[in-house]
């Protein structure tokens, strides 16, 4: 089985070979936990878990080690604490930040477990690699690709001027022609950027060669790849927009320390809105919790995910929702109660032509079309759809209300109605309460008390506690 993955730095499609078929290893830069995950952020997390997937197939589930980052070490979580402290809150800034830190990851778990992707191997948390990163700098500032100025280390690009923008296909000249640099008085050459900062007292802050400061956010990703993956390894991912600068920046400090460092860059497309990247800065965004709460299964989303191919723009919209709702309800209802089957090659190897989850979705149709509902399923499960864990938002036909159930339920809701009128509100708000983990969820209209069943509730269908 061969894989081929589209090599950002070639910008080829190339066979995929690992160094070690015992260890696959990729990196994947993940988020900073200043807020809740907006569905952009939720892109590169689908597109990479189907990657890891696929790679857990072809070399074995325990031959590969995913390790995806928490940069929890920034300005804008800064912020939020000063804030909280700012309106009263007690603790000290660190451990503000650190509330902070743990409540978005908190956050960003529960919505990426939603969309059914599977935990990482290792999530490193960059404050958890402060020294490493010291170690890495003062090891650059020794071979001449780094400099100290003002309590800031730098990275001089001058040092590694021949190689510096080949990922991202620009020259230096060009890219200071073109970008928007910070021109600090201390920089040799604009380009320059930084890996140590210094800290005032009211930051977060590490002792270091360079006095108290906090590293800035290119170093974090070389010194946790370097220390999870080793000297090198095999694939690195991201979205597109972290192609320059960080990526970037990445690969001259690590090349500079003198690793192999990643093989494969792939990097996946943005989500946009209107024809611009979905970004908290540009505020035209909203969270995966925001289209959870109203009610759009993960599942689905997920699905709408993997009807583009990585590698291409994509937007969100109403109709892609629906469509993908609907099928996703014609497939479950055709595989429930079925055992998965194999997974067919031709989904496997659909999957291994650069990720084309878009062509798995339409061998998909095509087995579903044949009534193969256990390939169907199989070659679901495989990119991580029609799972258990993403099934409870669907129920099948047995579940809605037999006849007895109905009459049972008018009986009591009627029971309900004579009570207010009785003004008997305690035994009403007890038939309510009763009916509701019965599974029977009542709303009053101005048509009279309408209801619908909550087949997940905790006794559907236990008459008794109403007796
Ligand atoms: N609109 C988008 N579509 C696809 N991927 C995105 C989008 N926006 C961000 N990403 C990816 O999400 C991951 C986490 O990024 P990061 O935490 O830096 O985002 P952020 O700073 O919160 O978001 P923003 O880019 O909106 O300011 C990165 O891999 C990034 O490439
Ligand atoms: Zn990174």
């Amino acid at each position: 089985m061969t894989i081929w993955l589209t090599n950002t730095a070639t910008r080829k499609k190339e066979e995929f070979t690992s160094l070690d078929p015992q260890n696959v290893r990729m990196y994947v830069c993940g988020p900073t936990v200043y807020d809740r995950a907006h569905l952009g952020n939720g892109r590169p997390v689908i597109v990479f878990d189907v990657l890891f997937r696929l790679l857990r197939h072809v070399y074995g589930a325990d031959h590969v080690t995913y390790v995806r980052n928490f940069t929890d070490v920034d300005d804008r979580i800064n912020e939020t604490a000063q804030n909280r402290r700012a309106a009263g809150a007690v603790g000290t800034l660190e451990d503000l930040i650190r509330e902070r830190s743990d409540e978005t990851i908190s956050w960003y778990h529960a919505d990426m477990d939603s969309l059914g992707a599977l935990r990482p191997t290792a999530e490193p948390r960059a404050t958890g690699y402060i020294a490493q990163m010291i170690a890495m700098i003062e090891d650059l500032i020794a071979k001449g690709h780094a400099y100290e100025a003002e309590g800031h280390v730098l990275f001089a690009v001058d040092s590694w001027k021949e190689s510096y923008g080949k990922l991202s296909g620009r020259s230096v000249d060009d890219m200071i022609a073109g970008a928007r640099v910070e021109v600090a008085p201390y920089k040799r050459n604009p380009m320059d950027f930084v890996m140590w900062k210094p800290s005032s007292d009211d930051l977060p802050g590490w002792d270091s060669p360079w006095g108290r400061g906090r590293p800035g956010w290119h170093i974090e990703c070389s010194a946790m790849a370097y220390d999870l993956l080793g000297e090198q390894f095999d694939i690195h991912g991201g979205g597109n927009d972290l192609m320059f600068p960080h990526h970037e920046n990445e690969i001259a400090q690590s090349k500079c320390a003198g690793h192999g460092f990643a093989r494969y860059w792939l990097h996946n497309e943005m989500l946009q809105v209107e024809g611009k990247k979905m970004s908290k800065s540009l505020g035209n965004f909203f969270t995966v919790r925001d289209l959870l709460d109203h009610g759009v299964p993960g599942e689905v989303i997920r699905f709408v995910f993997l009807s583009t191919h990585y590698r291409k723009p994509m937007d969100w919209t109403e109709k892609k929702r629906e469509e993908a709702e609907a099928t996703l309800r014609k497939w479950r209802g055709m595989t429930d109660g079925v055992a998965a089957g194999e997974v067919s090659k031709e989904i496997v190897e659909t999957l291994a032509d650069d990720l084309n989850t878009a062509g798995v979705i339409s061998v998909l149709h095509k087995l579903a079309g044949e009534g193969d509902a256990a390939g169907l399923l199989a070659g679901a499960q495989m990119v991580g759809l029609l799972t258990d864990e993403l099934g409870d938002w669907w129920f099948d036909e047995a579940d809605t209300p037999t006849d007895q159930f109905m009459e049972k339920a008018e009986y009591w809701i009627n029971q309900r109605t004579e009570a207010k009128k009785r003004r008997d509100f305690a035994r009403a708000d007890f038939i309510r309460d009763r009916l509701a983990e019965i599974g029977v969820m009542i709303s009053d209209t101005p048509e009279g008390t309408k209801w619908m069943l909550n087949s997940s509730a905790a006794r559907v269908g236990e008459w008794g506690i109403l007796e």
